[in-house]
């Protein structure tokens, strides 16, 4: 991997944490200080002491003589009102926290209880959790912390699983409105291992009581379950309606989950990643490394628009603060030696934060951005209105920006000059009377395709004629004045729509001016027509003609023209074309670009969808806008990777292993390669454009409409929020672009032209694990404009079985199930019936509305 060795490239800053999981004493600004002097930028502080605790649990033991035991009454419910008779948490003393509001507030993150348990099958304890919790909160915010840190909800109460988790998601809503100016961090980690959820001394979990707990006593311990914390994560923000101020601590164990799980945390608003001693692994020297697999994890993480903090747990004390003995407690595997054992043996190389300098050194290390990481900074999950070239006016500085692509205008050239050999290998005929080759460039902008047109012509040897059209006045001005000091006035202007303009008008030659090899024969249509000045057309410049010339109205030969947008057609290009085709060689005519296709893949874009919601508000409209964005903090929920629970239960054996080892990753380490479909094409020279209708004033535009169904197999469980959609072109025979990130790099790496366009959906879907997507699009026109339209459909696949010797047929929800020429949905692999008569069967689990963007229509 490259590093960053360009000076002008500034390496991320990582923002380096400490956390005490045992914190006792109290911190205060000289805390802080000494944290920044070991180089640490923040701290965790508890909200509340032990002695806060003790009390607590003195106060339930005291509570629970005094009730009932529970019983369920008459209705079958439990005796709800004896049951949760409450107990009140009293407001905090001084003695319960060691909080005071001071000046170190903004570095301090507030760490609320561990011990309580807001999920509680108890409504008792889960009661006073919540109480807890809340008078943290609500001190936290009196002292003015902007930061806390939650611990996850606890997913497992007996054989009860994942139960209480709605009942935590609804403290946190009342949390987020006590705490007006608080970011909330959800700890979590980042598989369910419930092996792992064990309970501590004081915790309040073990005292629920039995009667509200179910015991199955069929002795099996529930599964890992790959995406049983981010299941827990989505039910919280959720409740939450995605808020602003809530996000995912995530703790990283010293195994990594496989890609999927990686990339499903890497589309989430995680904030912060945790690290303590046990995750990280030592190198031949001793000292605390992470694995390659953590350090291409972190890496891809600072990436994102808003990198996560570092939080470094119970990794050894802050050099300078007197030492607290529990503090190091948590470092099991912390064979490193204590402060007091280095400060004798070797004071000078003794390092005191070995975890902390590994990761400063690892933020020296970080690999340097790609192109389009360069040239997309502030860019990443960015939503922004696609451009309208054709109704609005381009301004210099969106040309500027187009125009720095180090490969977009490389690969024109190649296209042209491959289409210039071609012609002349090819003896085609020309449709300039002196045999070179008609090119225009269609929609030239500031002209860079025309530079490229003669740069090919020029290494080919083979001569053309140079038209560029524009529409833009503004950019035309600098297309003459290009004319005149680049291009020496070789190249004919014409200020015109496309569509308007009448085709280039040529001078006649006499046989003695005509090139001695000519390119190809002429059309034989000298004379056929005499010059008529054309309205706005530029003329080659008059003081440089020789007295009156014959001209004649020929066709173009190559007509070049870059009008794509995010998904292909979606800036008109297709309608633009059309209304030039009648201008080009009626048997050799050469579009580039030839083709264009769209392509579509379902996404999960919990940050897209938060903005758009909030774009809601003030713009009905906004969940029906299809966006230019660049997509980073997404998940592919339709992947080539088999479902993680699949690849984490054939390796289970290895899950639990905490010795030095170099598998620090579970199986599934491949990153996974989207399922991406294509939707339609559109190719050029269309030769099928039905003639206009006798007394119609506009031409029919109804060949430009385009439908598709798709189905994509999900492997994984997720929420899909929207659709990611991306284009490929084909400019010439082999030289193609694409942004479909499945053939982007084959086709036209480090292109930074476009960014992928994204079509939302208002209410996110729901997807089971190995269910299918199944995608409805079209692209519609009114003959005035041109739109989309969009709904998405979430199918789980059923196995069921049929009487013996009966043929079940399984039951179709509508979706087909496999499409003649659908790569995806072969590759779906439903489950394999087993035996003769089970079936697979599809229930339509979900369906969006249908969505339009009708209002955002682009006009023709
Ligand atoms: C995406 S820009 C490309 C500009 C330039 N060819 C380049 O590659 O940098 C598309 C250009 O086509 C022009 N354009 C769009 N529709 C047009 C039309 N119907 N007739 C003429 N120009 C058009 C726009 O004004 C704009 O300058």
């Amino acid at each position: 991997m490259e590093t960053y060795s360009n000076p002008d490239e500034i390496p991320p800053s990582f923002c380096v944490g400490q956390h005490e999981s045992k914190r006792a004493l109290p911190i205060n600004s000289q805390t802080v200080r000494s944290a920044h002097e070991s180089n640490y930028d923040l701290l965790t502080t508890p909200i509340t002491t032990s002695h806060f605790q003790s009390r607590v649990l003195g106060l339930l033991s005291a509570h629970l003589p005094k009730m009932q035991s529970p019983s369920p009454d008459a209705n079958g419910t439990m005796e709800t009102t004896e049951n949760t008779r409450p107990l009140d948490i009293p407001p905090l003393a001084p003695s319960d926290t060691h909080l005071t509001p001071n000046d170190a507030m903004s570095q301090l993150v507030g760490v609320t209880s561990s011990w309580i348990d807001m999920c509680s099958p108890d409504p008792l304890i889960a009661d006073i959790s919540r109480q807890v919790f809340m008078l943290e909160v609500a001190y936290a915010a009196f002292c003015g912390i902007g930061y806390i840190l939650v611990p996850g909800p606890k997913l497992h109460h007996r054989d009860m699983h994942s139960e209480g988790v709605m009942y935590y998601a609804r403290a946190i809503q009342d949390a987020i409105t006590m705490g007006p100016y608080i970011q909330f961090h959800i700890w979590v980690k980042s598989v369910d291992n419930p092996e792992l959820e064990v309970d501590e001394m004081g915790d309040l979990a073990p005292l629920a009581r039995e009667e509200f707990l179910e015991d199955l006593d069929d002795g099996s311990s529930p599964p890992l379950d790959p995406f049983g914390t981010w299941d827990a994560w989505d039910t919280i923000r959720r409740a939450c309606k995605y808020h602003t101020r809530l996000f995912v601590a995530l703790a990283l164990p010293k195994q990594l989950p496989p890609m999927s799980v990686q990339s499903r945390w890497h589309s989430e608003p995680v904030h912060m990643l945790t690290f303590d001693a046990n995750s990280f692994i030592k190198n031949q020297k001793g000292f605390p490394v992470l694995s390659k697999p953590h350090q291409s994890m972190i890496s891809r993480f600072m990436r994102l628009r808003t990198a996560p903090w570092i939080l470094l747990c119970d990794v050894g004390p802050i050099p300078g603060v007197e030492a607290n003995e529990s503090s190091t407690g948590g470092r099991q595997g912390a064979d490193y030696p204590s402060l007091t054992q280095a400060a004798v043996s070797n004071k000078k190389n003794h390092d005191p934060t070995p975890h902390l300098s590994y990761i400063r050194n690892l933020q020296q290390r970080q690999p340097s951005r790609t192109a389009m990481e360069r040239f997309g900074v502030g860019y990443q999950d960015y939503l922004q209105a696609p451009l309208q070239p054709l109704t609005v006016n381009l301004e210099s500085i969106t040309y500027e920006v187009f125009e720095k692509d180090p490969i977009k205008y490389e690969w024109y050239e190649r296209a042209i000059a491959k289409a210039l050999k071609d012609w002349k290998e090819q003896q085609k005929t020309t449709s300039h009377p002196d045999g070179r080759v008609l090119v225009a460039v269609v929609g030239a902008g500031r002209g860079p395709l025309v530079s490229r047109a003669l740069k090919a012509s020029a290494e080919t040897g083979i001569e053309i004629d140079l038209w560029a059209v524009e529409k833009n006045p503004n950019a035309f001005v600098l297309l003459q004045r290009h004319n005149q000091t680049l291009w020496g006035g070789k190249v004919t202007l014409v200020q015109s729509d496309m569509r308007g303009w009448k085709g280039p008008k040529v001078e006649v030659k006499t046989p003695a001016d005509t090139p001695s090899i000519p390119v190809g024969k002429s059309l034989g249509i000298e004379n056929s027509l005499l010059y008529e000045p054309v309205s706005g057309q530029n003329s080659p410049d008059p003081s440089t003609s020789q007295g009156p010339r014959d001209l004649t109205s020929t066709t173009v030969d190559i007509v070049v023209s870059e009008l794509l947008g995010s998904f292909g057609d979606n800036e008109l290009s297709p309608e633009c074309l059309d209304g030039i085709t009648h201008l080009l060689n009626p048997t050799h005519g050469i579009s580039i670009p030839a083709s264009y296709t769209a392509h579509l893949t379902p996404i999960s874009a919990p940050k897209l969808h938060s903005d758009i919601m909030n774009q809601t508000i003030s713009n009905p409209a906004a969940p029906e806008t299809p966006y230019v964005v660049m997509l980073h903090a997404i998940d592919y929920l339709s992947t080539n990777q088999p479902s993680a629970a699949t690849t984490m239960s054939i390796h289970s054996g290895s899950t639990n292993n905490n010795g030095r080892t170099s598998i620090s990753t579970l199986p599934g380490t491949e990153t996974p390669i989207p399922d991406v479909q294509t939707a339609w094409s559109f190719s050029h020279p269309n030769r099928h454009i039905p003639p206009q209708a006798p007394g119609s004033s506009t031409i029919s535009n109804a060949h430009n409409v385009r439908r598709t169904r798709l189905t994509f197999p999900v492997q994984n469980r997720g929420v899909c929020h929207g659709l990611g959609g991306y284009f490929e072109t084909v400019l010439y025979r082999d030289i193609e672009l694409s942004t479909n990130p499945v053939t982007m790099d084959s086709k036209s790496a480090n292109m930074i032209s476009w960014f992928p366009i994204y079509f939302p959906l208002k209410t996110p879907l729901n997807v089971p694990d190995n269910g299918e997507i199944v995608v409805t699009m079209y692209r519609q026109t009114d003959g005035r404009k041109v739109w989309y339209e969009w709904m998405a459909e979430v199918f789980a696949l059923e196995r069921f079985t049929g009487p013996s010797g009966e043929s079940v047929a399984p039951v179709m929800s509508g979706a087909r199930a496999v499409s003649p020429g659908d790569k995806g949905a072969q590759s779906a692999k439903p489950p394999q019936p087993r035996g003769g008569h089970d079936r697979i069967r599809r229930v339509r689990v979900g369906m969006t509305d249908l969505h339009s963007s009708i209002k955002e229509g682009c006009l023709m």
